[in-house]
């Protein structure tokens, strides 16, 4: 399911839809496809909506990635149950799994499969605990895995249970007969409660391992954090030239990287290709820096994401920030923690951003200046309305 606008992904979601935001400098579904090809699953359809052309560009046919994709585009929206509905003519044959494009994930979802083709209920939900499931649909289930209470994005009070619905659901086809076609309906919101109050059995397994939705900009952070920890080791991979730079692994790095004199870089960190890297220049641990990156010296990279084309000036510090691509940052500039910059953004040098702030793509900062509040680009609001 890629068609979400993912809007609290703002300003990232305005130039890429959210299962293409980079991960480790690759679109994130791709990691998920690449996931699901090496369990096995090798047939998938992608149902798109917001920038679905983008995801059908990067992933192709998918015998890159040794599976098969075929696309289904949503005219309008149709929610999650509604928009599997739209693609039942791939999905009628036999049991399928639901993802979400945003999703990343470290699960063994044969295990979950294979849970579902030995229990005769229509649909088997994948649930994890979580310490504050209020963002989630949550259930109870009993010790057979059978599920008996269903309630989405419970309220403080209404909280039975801390299992979380990851919105992995393994389907049989006969849940089709209970989807109107044309209509918008959704899982969480109604065809579990719909299956519920008619009796139908819905089961429930417990997954095991990492497993986030691209939703928010923590849970990017989050997702990029488990994908750098599993770099293997102290690989240096690509060419890069350097003169006496210090580096610790891991580290991924593109080719014809340049890195200056007296720089450090302790990993953590992937690179992507043809950046500069100037002289003293500092790049903390969890740092992604894209392709045609320039990083001048004395510059401080400290858990950051930096996308493509992005130039960061003599002596500012970025730490704890996402830098969206084509974006300039003037010299001794400072973002703090959590700070994230959209798509062709020009920021004045000695200007500080403050924690947590977010500036729309195409906005332009004057030098000295000292950001505490979101700054939106209204053009961007006004284009992606109802979206
Ligand atoms: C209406 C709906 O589909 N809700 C799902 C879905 O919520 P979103 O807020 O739409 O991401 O994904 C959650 C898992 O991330 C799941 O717990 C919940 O039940």
């Amino acid at each position: 399911m890629c068609g979400g606008a993912g809007t609290r992904l703002r300003p990232l979601t305005f130039k890429h839809p959210k299962p293409s935001i980079p991960i480790l400098n690759k679109p994130s579904v791709r990691h998920l496809i690449e996931h699901l090809s090496r369990e096995g699953f090798n047939e998938i359809v992608m149902t798109l909506g917001y920038m679905g052309e983008r995801i059908e560009e990067q992933l192709g046919d998918g015998h890159m990635f040794g599976v098969h994709i075929d696309y289904v585009y949503e005219k309008e929206k149709l929610g999650t149950a509604g928009g599997i509905k739209n693609a039942e003519k791939y999905l009628k044959d036999e049991p399928f799994i639901v993802l979400g494009g945003d999703h990343v994930l470290n699960l063994d979802l044969r295990e979950m499969y294979r849970f579902h083709e030995a229990n005769d209920a229509p649909v088997t939900i994948g649930l994890l605990s979580i310490d504050d499931p209020r963002e989630f649909g949550i259930a109870d289930m009993d010790i057979n895995n059978r599920i008996h209470r269903f309630l989405e994005k419970p309220k403080a009070g209404q909280i039975f249970s801390n299992l979380a619905s990851t919105g992995i659901y393994v389907c049989s086809p006969s849940i089709f007969e209970w989807i109107p076609e044309g209509k918008k309906y959704d899982f969480a919101k109604d065809l579990f409660p719909f299956m519920l109050a008619a009796d139908k059995k819905i089961n429930g397994v417990l997954v095991r391992g990492q497993w986030t939705d691209v939703g928010s900009s923590a849970a990017y952070r989050q997702a990029q954090r488990w994908m750098l920890d599993a770099l293997p080791g102290t690989t240096i991979e690509g060419n890069f030239t350097t003169r006496n730079a210090r580096i610790k692994g891991p580290l991924s790095i593109g080719n014809n990287v340049c890195i200056g004199s007296n720089s450090s870089l302790v990993g953590p960190i992937v690179i992507g290709e043809n950046t500069t890297i100037g002289d003293n220049v500092l790049i903390g641990p969890y740092s992604v820096i894209g392709s045609n990156c320039t990083i001048e010296d004395n510059a401080k990279i400290l858990s950051s994401y930096l996308f493509d084309n992005v130039s960061i000036g003599k002596g500012s510090n970025i730490s704890g920030g996402v830098v969206a691509d084509d974006t300039t940052i003037g010299e001794h500039c400072f973002l703090e923690n959590g700070t994230v910059i959209g798509h062709k953004v020009l920021i004045g040098s000695n200007s500080t951003i403050h924690s947590g702030v977010k500036i729309w793509p195409e906005v332009v900062i004057d030098k000295d200046s000292s950001i505490k509040e979101t700054v939106i680009n209204s053009d961007y609001d006004a284009a992606h309305e109802g979206s």
